[in-house]
Order: C-alpha cells, then structure tokens, then sequence
C-alpha cells in the first residue's frame, strides 16, 4: 500500500491566504496592520533561516514585522527589559522569542514575561492552563498545524487512538492536550516508556516529535494508520524527520513528508495566531472556523 502524502507545504499556503484575507478588515477597523516581533538572539543559522521565513511570510499576510537581533552574549535582564517594552507597544499584538536562547539566559524567566494576550508561540504557563482547561488562549503553533494536517485525512477525530512520541513543553505536551480537545484517546510515549513501538502499533494517529532521524520505523506503524512527523534534522543527506518516511509510507494510509509537511504549517499557524491576538485585543470579531478551514 503506497500512503496518501500530506502537502503541508500546499495547505499551509491556502491557511496563509485566508488569514490574508482577513487583514483588510482588520486595518479598516483599527486603522493598523496586526503586527508580529520576532525576537533572535544569537547567530544560530537554522534560528536565522527561519526567522527571514516568517518575517518574509508576514509581510506577504499584509501584517507588520518588527525584528529584534541581538548578540548572543544578551543578559536575561536586557531580555526581559525588551519583552517589557514590547509589552507595552500598541503596535505589537505578537511576540515570538526564537528558542532556544543562549545556555545563560534564564528561558523561562523570559517565557513568563511576555503578556499571554501576545503570546503567539502559546508557551506562557498561563496559556498552557487555557489549554488545559479548555479556555481560549493562544495555542502553540507547531502542534494547531497537526491538527489542521490531521483534519484533512480525518474530518471526524473523536475517538481514534492518538501516540504522541515526545512530551517537551513547546511539541509533545500541547499536541496531547489538543488530540484530547478532538476527543481522541490519547498516549503520550517518551524516553521512559517501556516499549514506546508497541503503543505505537496501537496507534490510529503517530504524532513522532522526537529530535532522533528516522526514529520510528515502519515496523511500528499500524497498516493504513495516519503518520504526521514534527521531526526537523539536519543530517548529512539533508533535512529528515523522526519517521523513516520510504518504509513508512509503504505501510501508513497517510503521511506527512520533511521537508513539506509540518514544517510550513507552523510558520502559517504563527501568521494565524497573530491575527488571532490581534483581533482579541483589538475587540475586531474574526470567524475562526473559516480561517482555520473548518467550516462546513
Ligand atoms: N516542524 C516544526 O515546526 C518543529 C519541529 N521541531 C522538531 O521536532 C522534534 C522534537 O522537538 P522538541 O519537542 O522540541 O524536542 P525535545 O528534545 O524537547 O523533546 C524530545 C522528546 O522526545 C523524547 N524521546 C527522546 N528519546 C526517546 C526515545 N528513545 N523514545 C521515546 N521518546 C524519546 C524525549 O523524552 P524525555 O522527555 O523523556 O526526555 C522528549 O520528550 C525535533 O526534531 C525538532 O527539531 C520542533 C519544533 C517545531
Ligand atoms: N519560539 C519559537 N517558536 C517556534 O515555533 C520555533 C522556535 N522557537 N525554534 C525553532 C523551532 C523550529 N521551527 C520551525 C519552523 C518552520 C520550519 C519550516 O518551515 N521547515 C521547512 C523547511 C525549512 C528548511 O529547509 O530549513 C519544512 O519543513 O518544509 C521548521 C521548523 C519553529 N520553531
């Protein structure tokens, strides 16, 4: 059986298009174009890379992009006086500080002080417990895109049996919290778990974010189950996510590719959530469900 490939890159193209779309109404109600900074410290050159990505994907949704480049030698206090500052700027309705920041700067301390109502990455604690709870909140960007990806295979999610491999805070946790919000069953699989294959033989959905190339082989994958590979490595053949994707996609009803899958879709969900702060700090009403191209 030879899988359905997912064109992350062509959906995250149409989401950015409807986010597009909605921008000239929001200009026309508050006079301004939603704006996103994106904070990157250092000289890391795959940080760098994407940075100009979503700068340039900002532009091009008619939103405002507002660049902060530091040197990786900034202090936790330098760091903290910029999100204060970028607290308080009414042009700013998004703030993405690019991770991971240098060994010596306090990452959480630097997490816990951007306003949640700005906070696009969805990584504030407060957002997390939104989430959680089942409040609206700004969720993360990596995990929504797998949602949206899942719903093109899977109109109706409720009840399929989800593995989540990874548990970070920024991947593993917020996809388990949105698979259970679809009422999915969900396991959530990690570097302590007994045998992490014979969950995920089990498995309706593999959500693979691991950071480890080709960790799931298709051995562990149930036939014509549905496969979305979060993994971004860098190896010497190239990008390569988590799932050995050629024996995979013999095995799986639908995949998604690296590069071209997940990837595309996060940088669209960013440009999403920042119209989404947007418009709620602004009072503008948006219908999510068109945006996020679930309507009926
Ligand atoms: N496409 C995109 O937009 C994005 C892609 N990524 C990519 O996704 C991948 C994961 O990222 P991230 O969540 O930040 O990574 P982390 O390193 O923070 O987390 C990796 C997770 O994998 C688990 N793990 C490690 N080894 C094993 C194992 N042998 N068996 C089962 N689980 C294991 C770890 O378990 P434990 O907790 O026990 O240590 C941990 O929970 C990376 O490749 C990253 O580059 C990340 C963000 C965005
Ligand atoms: N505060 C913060 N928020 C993030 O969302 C965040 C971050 N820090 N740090 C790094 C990770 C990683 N990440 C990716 C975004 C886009 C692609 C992407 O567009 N990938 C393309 C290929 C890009 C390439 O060729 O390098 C693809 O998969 O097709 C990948 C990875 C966001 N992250």
């Amino acid at each position: 059986m030879s899988a359905t490939i997912i064109n992350g890159k062509a959906i995250a193209a149409e989401l950015r298009a409807r986010v597009a779309a909605q921008v000239p109404a929001f200009r026309d109600a508050t006079g301004r174009a939603p704006g996103l900074a994106v904070v990157l410290v250092g000289e890391d050159a795959a940080s760098a890379v994407y940075v100009r990505n979503k700068g340039r994907a900002t532009r091009e949704a008619g939103m405002e992009s507002i660049e902060h480049r530091l040197p990786d030698t900034t202090t936790t206090a330098e760091l903290l006086d910029l999100v204060g500052r970028l607290n308080a700027d009414p042009a700013v309705d998004g703030i993405l500080v690019q991770l991971p920041l240098p060994a010596a700067v306090d990452t959480q301390a630097v997490i816990e002080a951007i306003d949640p109502d700005k906070d696009v990455d969805g990584f504030h604690p407060v957002n997390a417990g939104r989430l959680a709870t089942g409040l609206d909140g700004l969720v993360p960007c990596t995990p929504l895109g797998c949602i949206l990806l899942l719903r093109t295979i899977h109109p109706h999610l409720a009840g399929l049996e989800a593995v989540v491999v990874g548990r970070s805070n920024i991947v593993g946790k917020p996809m388990a919290q949105l698979l259970l919000r679809e009422s999915c069953t969900v396991t959530v699989v990690h570097s302590r778990t007994r045998d992490a294959f014979a969950h995920i033989r089990q498995a309706d959905i593999v959500v693979a974010a691991v950071g480890i190339p080709g960790f799931v082989p298709a051995a562990a994958i149930k036939p014509g189950a549905t496969v979305i590979d979060v993994g971004i490595n860098r190896t010497d053949t190239g990008l390569v996510g988590d799932v050995d994707f050629a024996a995979a996609s013999e095995v799986a009803g639908a995949i998604t590719p690296v590069p071209g899958g997940v990837g595309p879709m996060t940088i669209a969900c960013l440009l999403r959530n920042t119209l989404v702060a947007a418009a709620r700090r602004e009072g503008v009403s948006l219908d999510l469900a068109t945006i996020d191209g679930a309507a009926a």
